[in-house]
């Protein structure tokens, strides 16, 4: 069979990955060796930047409605005394940054999506043994469960295939890092009567632990296991239990067992997130501690990254070099998290008492401080991608080029109040501050505009004179209502044009005057195979 991209796995990434190409009408394969989704405890965080990806893949509410919102994660020693917390407030890109969720209800909701598109085809129970790539595509080797195989001819093959990634093995890429030695027990219990409505890291030399609150009466527990403990030991029932009632001081009856297991935490980030044809997405790519959970997340920001870059490709007549940026975008704050996380793995577990004393020190100490308490609870120590090379045109820290933009409430010509990426819709978007546009792009550059798809947006101060409600035909007229580019542009000054890409990170800015240059050096950044610029 022949298909435009193949992924391979179909978890979160995957499935992501799936949705996306589904909005953007690519057709899409996706294949899984499992019969179902895998019922072991898993991710219990979903970020904000994830979450404005699901509203990407149209399943944002959906998938939300599920989630406890604007959860806090506190940091305790082993007495259960509080020393810090981290609780962002805010929704700069239009979702609470931090919220718990049950991973199966995600993927089940995700899986759901991909059954909106005829050209988006899910199977189960397909095992990839072989990857051949030449200049036509890449030929996919697949064992079913009877014993038989079948051919697969994708154009682009993306592995999302999970740590132990055959993809990643197919394309001769190498996970560089480092396994640590400790192991975990964690646990998921259901019908749990302990309130505790806070993810909970408990800082401890002998054993240090987790509790943290999860949706519809699930609670998970971890435990740092020592040399001494086995798995088959520390995974029954009654041993859980009691480490439970004794780091919890529980006394109460203990609540059903739902899953256990026993997990190695890895710190590897692969040397490269493709070859040729075929990419590398989600734990294919990174595997990381849970410390700060944000290995989900990773992974679906590298569904986002991919997927545009697919279609844009596919279905836009990009040139094939956009593929490589990729990796170039991706791959350093993949490492970036997968450093962070290990990071608090060090924090959460001092090797001797003098270092647990001296965490508990530091972050009372850090409590007392306006600046380092705020640091703390606003969450400023996330590493937050910034692409400073790639799809985007002269990124810079000060003009915000190569960094997610922010997500705004509008208000839309009839009236409707409405997150900025609904009025923006699927792909990329030139949007005017105050001004539209087209009416500063000459025929070449809007030729260039409409050869991409792009939307033009009209992006009015918030309850503007009638002189200012107007625009050309194709531009969509909005209402700032919320003043959020208001106060964007007061940080990034004289940029009243920009362009956002499909994955919402800003590509370029510019001058209204520098519309017609911007456009031709973005020409050079995301060159159209069926457009060749004519000079002036
Ligand atoms: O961010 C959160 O709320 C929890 C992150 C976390 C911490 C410890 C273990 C784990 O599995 C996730």
């Amino acid at each position: 069979m022949n298909t435009e991209v193949l992924i391979v796995g179909a978890g979160p990434c995957g499935v992501t990955i799936a949705n996306l190409l589904g909005v953007y009408g690519v057709k899409t394969t996706i294949i899984d060796r499992a019969p179902d989704i895998i019922d072991y405890p898993r991710g219990v965080g979903v970020d904000d930047e994830s979450l404005r990806v699901f509203q990407s893949c149209g399943l944002g509410p959906e998938v939300h409605a599920d989630m406890i919102q604007n959860q806090a994660l506190i940091w305790f020693d082993s007495n259960l005394t509080k020393l810090a917390e981290i609780a962002p407030s805010g929704q700069p890109f239009g979702w609470p940054r931090r919220n718990s969720f049950l991973q199966p209800m995600l993927e089940t909701k995700l899986r759901r999506g991909v059954e909106r598109f005829d050209h988006v085809d899910l199977r189960l129970e397909r095992e990839l043994v072989d990857l051949k790539q030449s200049s036509d595509g890449v030929e996919a080797t697949v064992a079913t469960l009877d014993g038989s195989t079948e051919t697969i001819f994708a154009q682009y093959v993306v592995g999302a295939d999970g740590g132990r990634s055959t993809v990643r093995k197919l394309i001769g890429a190498v996970l560089e890092g480092k396994t640590l030695p400790a192991r975990w027990l964690v646990v998921d219990i259901k019908d749990s009567t302990y309130h505790a409505p806070f993810s909970g890291n408990y800082i401890s030399s002998s054993r240090p632990f987790v509790s943290i609150d999860l949706p519809f009466g699930y609670r998970r527990f971890e435990f740092r296991l020592n040399d001494d403990e086995t798995d088959e030991q520390m995974v029954q029932p009654e041993r859980v239990e009691q480490l439970i009632r004794d780091h919890f001081n529980w006394t109460g009856p203990m609540p059903g067992l739902e899953r256990s297991r026993v997990y190695s935490h890895h710190s590897r980030v692969a040397d490269r997130f493709g070859n040729g044809k075929v990419f590398l997405a989600g734990d294919a790519a990174h595997l990381q501690p849970p410390w700060f959970g944000q290995g989900m997340n990773s992974g679906i920001r590298d569904a986002a990254n991919v997927a545009w870059k697919l279609a844009a490709v596919i279905r836009h007549g990009a040139s094939e070099g956009l593929l490589e940026t990729y990796g170039q975008e991706r791959r350093g704050h993949a490492r970036a998290l997968v450093e962070l996380a290990t990071t608090l793995g060090k924090v959460y577990g001092p090797r001797t008492k003098l270092g647990e004393k001296v965490r508990s020190y530091g972050l009372r100490a850090m409590q007392r401080i306006p600046a380092t308490r705020d640091y703390l609870l606003q969450m400023k120590f996330k590493p937050m991608p910034y692409y400073e090379q790639g799809a985007v045109l002269e990124p810079s820290p000060k003009n915000a080029v190569g960094k997610m933009f922010i997500q705004p409430d509008v208000e839309t010509a009839d009236g409707r109040r409405i997150k900025l990426d609904e009025a923006a819709g699927d792909w990329f978007t030139v949007i005017g501050i105050n001004i539209d546009p087209a009416d500063h792009l000459d025929p070449e550059s809007l030729r260039y505009w409409r050869s991409l798809g792009a939307r033009f947006l009209r992006m009015n101060r918030s309850r503007a004179g009638q002189h200012l409600r107007q625009a050309a035909s194709d531009t969509t007229l909005l209402d700032d209502v919320q003043g959020g580019f208001r106060d964007w542009a007061r940080g990034n000054r004289n940029r009243d044009i920009l362009v956002v890409r499909p994955d919402r990170y800003l590509a370029a800015t510019c001058a209204r005057g520098d519309a017609n240059i911007m456009t031709r050096s973005f020409s050079e950044v995301l060159p159209l195979k069926s457009f060749t610029l004519i000079s002036n």
